[in-house]
């Protein structure tokens, strides 16, 4: 049986991920604020510390997989915590880890961005590329000046930095290249402890009018099943994928799947990928077929 980390274990979509694992008889260092195996703020840099040290200490060197569910949701005032959350809560921890994933050979690492990357308007780039950084309090002050669309911008940057972060890195060689795949789910709406506060608070009305196809709203269950196929032999083949679960939003929003022409400024870096992939180890290995 395996050893799986799972951050945000006390409630909503982490809670459902670490009851399904230690359901099938795996052993969960669950990772929170409270109500956790590892009590530990996950928006200061010596609560992310605390939380590595621990983490370490009770996996004993290895780690078969690792669960990144801690998150905050658009809180009006609080740009600063929701990308220290959203963003370095994931970040320094995932890079913290990576010896202990590396040495199991066959780790699986996912991710929970969220549908808001692709449906959120007006998300300024220069906080997404500071938050690329880690430069959270220059982000914070671009964000803050978004007025009454700084919270949903503040989510929204989190996410999209979070999600570009875990795919340039998902595909190097420290990663896919040690036998280890991080991955992205992103959900709509999902009915957790997060989404019943932002429908009972002031952006109720907001919320409530965001478009859902499917006409209800995900449940944790739902989320977990899809977590655990992506820490599953199935997510073998699979480096930096975002795996949408969202009722629809996105494809109402961006029905745009006609394949996009690349982008001329793109080809230099992919003709400098594929000239680099042998002398990187990135091609595939057909020696024994
Ligand atoms: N629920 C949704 O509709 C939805 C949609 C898209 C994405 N997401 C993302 O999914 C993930 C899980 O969300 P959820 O809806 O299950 O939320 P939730 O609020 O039910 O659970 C989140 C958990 O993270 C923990 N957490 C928050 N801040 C922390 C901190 N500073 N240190 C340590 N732990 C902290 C909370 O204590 C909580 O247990 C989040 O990353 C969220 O952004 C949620």
């Amino acid at each position: 049986m395996g050893e799986y980390v799972v951050t945000g274990s006390a409630s909503g979509m982490g809670h459902a991920v670490a009851q399904r694992l230690r359901a099938d008889g795996h052993r969960v260092i669950g990772v929170d604020q409270r109500d956790a195996d590892v009590v530990a703020d996950l928006s200061t840099r010596l609560g992310r510390a605390t939380a590595v040290r621990q983490i370490l200490e009770a996996a004993d060197g290895r780690l078969d997989g690792a669960v990144f569910a801690a998150g905050v949701g658009a809180l009006r005032g609080k740009e600063r915590l929701t990308v220290e959350v959203n963003v370095l809560g994931v970040t320094e921890v995932l890079l913290a880890l990576q010896p202990e994933l590396a040495a199991a050979g066959n780790a699986k690492v996912v991710v929970f961005g969220s549908n808001s990357t692709t449906s959120t308007p007006l998300v300024p780039r220069g906080a997404v590329r500071r938050l690329l950084r880690g430069d959270t309090a220059g982000a914070t002050a671009i964000l803050r000046r978004r007025g009454p669309l700084s919270a949903p911008a503040a989510y929204a940057s989190s996410k999209i930095a979070v999600s570009r972060w875990v795919r340039e890195h998902a595909v190097t060689a420290d990663w896919a290249g040690s036998g280890i795949r991080v991955n992205i789910i992103a959900p709509g709406p999902v009915l957790t402890p997060l989404l019943r506060a932002q429908l009972a608070g002031e952006t109720g009305k907001q919320v409530r009018s965001y478009p859902v196809p499917v006409r209800e709203y995900g449940t944790p269950e739902q989320l977990a099943e899809w977590v655990l196929t992506m820490l599953s032999p199935a997510a073998d083949f699979m480096a930096g994928s975002v795996i949408t679960v969202d009722g629809g939003t996105e494809a109402l929003l961006r029905p745009t799947d006609w394949p996009a022409p690349l982008p001329l400024r793109r080809v230099p870096r992919m003709l400098t990928a594929m000239l680099r992939a042998p002398r990187t180890g990135q091609v595939a290995d057909y020696s024994d077929v």
